[in-house]
């Protein structure tokens, strides 16, 4: 298209002013043979009337002019001559008489040349008319040999006669448009000589013009294999062998950034893809991938993190269909993160019992992925119901500190599953960045679960409570219900120790730790506050429920044998307990009112509940 129209313009430009040219040296030269002929006509004709001039005063002279008109008949055979004819004038016409018949004046030029004395040079009939017609004045002179005065009784200068001659304008004609018709032959015949010639010329020039053309655009859409051949040595095979070095290094150096990239997300490149487009859309996969590691370093926890994973797979890989499954190594456990998007959601793609043993769990079991895209069966542990529906899993387990810590499941319908296998090195990417992040970050939160723990018996300990007694009451005041804090100490502990050791009260301890458990609900805390005191957190539990559940535990623990090197103790187990928002609004005032009720259960003797009312403090006192 790019040749054709280039070309076109050229040629066409050609042509025009070729065309032009033509008609313009035609017409110009009709013009001046024109002029040239009716010049050449005029020295003829003034020759010619000269010539009868003499004729006719040779005839006067030897008075022979009565036979003047047998002299006119056979001038007017002459063959390039129309017509000549010899007009009297006013004069002679006076002195002599009318004269012959073809003497007599004929026409308006014929009078205007008597009557002005200026001879008459013309065409008649329009440029190329059809005769020229030469009308010639004789005025009576006296400088001549012969003097016309002394036949003409005339003044001198006065016109005594003149001669018409015509002659026809054929020849002219036929000769002006010969030449014209020559030149324009000679015209069309280099103007074809040059379009040929340039066409030759530009030939060069249209098919590499044509060829970087095609080259281009397959080059801006990310083909960079097309090459431009060099048709000449000049400027524009120079042109074409720049865009080919241009081509070559583009090629080379993208080729390059490809395969670098390709390594960095574990695929192998596809040599038939497009080369740009895949290198381009690689790139901008890890720039992703970059920002998701910087996001999720600066993530609070986990969780946070698996937000985030969540979120890729919705909007970037629309992934709708997934589990986020967490790893308990040391209790083979799972716990189900997030369900097809949802936090928390029970489990969907698989059967339950992975939940209790980790290493059902092929991807678990394993370490490494387990490609269910195109053998739907490879994991027994994948939901019967989500088999038969269909469905296809791809499970990418996330190794964090040498083991599986958490597993992303996929989901798809066989439609997806090209998608899924495109996205798959991505996806894996974004998990290999995830996985020290996530490991980092759990490990924080076993130190710091560890560091709210006491490690005799397994408890939240005291600065748990510190850190997060005002979450505790912002929950409360949020939902706008009561929480009771117990104040718990057994009873005569000193003397476990001081009979049986320290490590037999230890014991006693951890005992009686596992005891509350089972009278309490998985919302409820329990903290060792220090020795043998402990303080039981209920959550959306008023001071009268309370009450109750601390009479069962008192009961629980009074009736239970605490073993002991060999033997049974018995012991028992004294309760304070005060209210929020009841009682008081803060707290560590809620837990001084408990305590003051703990110490009002000792001094009332012992094993009992006692809730905190407020007589027990002073209207001043400070806790
Ligand atoms: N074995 C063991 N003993 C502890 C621990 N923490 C505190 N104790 C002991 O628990 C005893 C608490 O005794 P007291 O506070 O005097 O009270 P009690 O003997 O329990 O008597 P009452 O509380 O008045 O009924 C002290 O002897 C402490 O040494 C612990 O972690 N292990």
């Amino acid at each position: 298209m790019t040749r054709n129209r280039l070309q076109t313009k050229v040629m066409g430009a050609l042509l025009l002013v070729m065309l032009a040219m033509m008609v313009v040296v035609g017409l110009s030269s009709m013009v001046l043979i024109r002029e040239f002929s009716v010049r050449s006509a005029t020295e003829h004709t003034r020759t010619a009337a000269e010539m009868i001039r003499l004729s006719l005063t040779e005839a006067m002279v030897n008075n022979t002019i009565d036979r003047r008109d047998s002299m006119l008949r056979r001038l007017a055979q002459v063959n390039s001559l129309n017509e000549v004819r010899v007009i009297r004038g006013e004069w002679v016409i006076k002195q002599y008489g009318e004269g012959l018949p073809m003497e007599s004046l004929a026409d308006a030029i014929d009078r205007q040349v008597l009557a002005s004395g200026e001879p008459y040079f013309g065409v008649v009939g329009g440029l190329f008319g059809e005769e020229f017609r030469a009308t010639i004045p004789y005025m009576a002179s006296t400088d001549e040999d012969i003097n016309c005065i002394v036949c003409h009784r005339v003044p001198e200068g006065v016109a005594l006669g003149a001669v018409t001659l015509t002659a026809s304008v054929d020849q002219m004609k036929y000769t002006g448009m010969i030449m014209a018709l020559f030149l324009v032959i000679i015209m069309g015949l280099f103007a074809l000589l040059s379009i040929i010639f340039l066409g030759r010329l530009l030939r060069p020039l249209m098919e590499t013009t044509q060829e970087i053309s095609r080259a281009a655009s397959l080059a801006s859409s990310g083909d960079f294999s097309q090459r431009v051949r060099s048709h000449s040595n000049d400027e524009i095979g120079q042109i074409a062998n720049h865009f080919n070095q241009m081509a070559d290094a583009i090629t080379h150096k993208l080729t390059d950034i490809r395969d670098h990239v390709a390594r960095l997300v574990n695929t192998v490149p596809d040599p038939q893809a497009n080369l740009l487009e895949e290198t381009a859309t690689t790139v901008s996969g890890l720039v992703r991938v970059s920002q998701f590691k910087q996001a999720i370093e600066e993530d609070q926890n986990t969780d946070e993190v698996f937000f985030r994973i969540r979120d890729i797979l919705l909007t970037e890989f629309k992934v709708a269909h997934f589990s986020i499954y967490q790893v308990n190594r040391e209790k083979r456990l799972i716990n189900t993160v997030i369900v097809d998007g949802t936090p928390s959601a029970p489990l969907r793609w698989c059967c339950p019992e992975i939940l209790e043993h980790s290493n059902v769990c092929r991807a678990v079991r394993t370490g490494h992925a387990i490609d269910g895209l195109e053998n739907r069966h490879l994991c027994r542990a994948f939901d019967d119901e989500a088999l038969s529906g269909g469905y296809h899993y791809l499970c990418l387990p996330i190794i964090q500190s040498g083991g599986v810590g958490s597993v992303i499941q996929l989901v798809v319908m066989p439609p997806q599953i090209p998608d899924l296998c495109r996205h798959r090195p991505l996806i894996s990417a974004y998990l290999r960045e995830a996985a020290p992040v996530l490991q980092a970050k759990s490990l924080m939160s076993s130190l710091r679960e560890s560091s709210l723990k006491d490690a005799m018996t397994g408890l939240r300990n005291r600065r748990f409570l510190e850190e997060y007694s005002d979450s505790l009451v912002a929950q409360c005041k949020r939902r706008q219900v009561p929480m009771t804090l117990m104040m718990l100490d057994m009873d005569y502990f000193k003397t476990v120790n001081d009979t049986h050791g320290h490590d037999a009260g230890d014991q006693v301890l951890r005992d009686l730790a596992g005891l509350f458990h089972d009278y309490l609900r998985e919302s409820d805390l329990v903290v060792r506050y220090g020795g043998e005191e402990f303080v039981i957190i209920l959550m959306d539990t008023g001071a009268e429920a309370a009450v109750a559940v601390a009479d069962k535990i008192r009961e629980a623990v009074a009736s239970h044998p605490f073993k002991v090197a060999g033997k049974e103790l018995q012991k028992t187990i004294s309760v304070g307990l005060a209210s929020y928002p009841e009682d008081a609004q803060a707290f560590w005032q809620v837990l001084k009112y408990a305590d003051v009720a703990l110490y009002a259960a000792k001094e009332r003797g012992r094993n009992q509940v006692v809730r905190f009312t407020s007589e027990m403090w002073p209207a001043d006192g400070e806790y």
